[in-house]
């Protein structure tokens, strides 16, 4: 018998696998812009875009009802691996 946990777990799960191929297509572009970057010998962390980056995050969280604190916590842990990512680009380019 299918619980009510059960169901609820069973959406879990769908949402999480359409996160994670969201995340996959977001590196794979992350990538892109680390390698050009690199070509170009462009700095790793671009402050300016993330602060609208950071706007549009509250934003869109508050529009979609999630606490943008979440939103903003997770964003920064995100940035920050794509950041180390560009700089090992960088370093392998140099
Ligand atoms: C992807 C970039 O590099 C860094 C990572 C960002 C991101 O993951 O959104 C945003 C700005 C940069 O600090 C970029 O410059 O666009």
């Amino acid at each position: 018998m299918i619980t009510k946990l059960d169901e609820l777990r069973i959406g879990i799960d769908e949402v999480d696998q359409q996160i994670i191929a969201l995340l996959a297509e977001r590196f794979r572009l992350t990538e892109e812009v680390g390698l050009y970057k690199a070509s170009n010998q462009l700095v790793a962390q671009d402050p300016n875009r993330e602060k609208q980056q950071f706007q549009k995050i509250v934003q869109l969280s508050e529009k979609n009802g999630i606490n943008p604190e979440y939103t903003t916590e997770i964003y920064r842990c995100l940035i920050d691996l794509v950041i180390s990512r560009h700089e090992v680009l960088l370093a392998i380019n140099s």
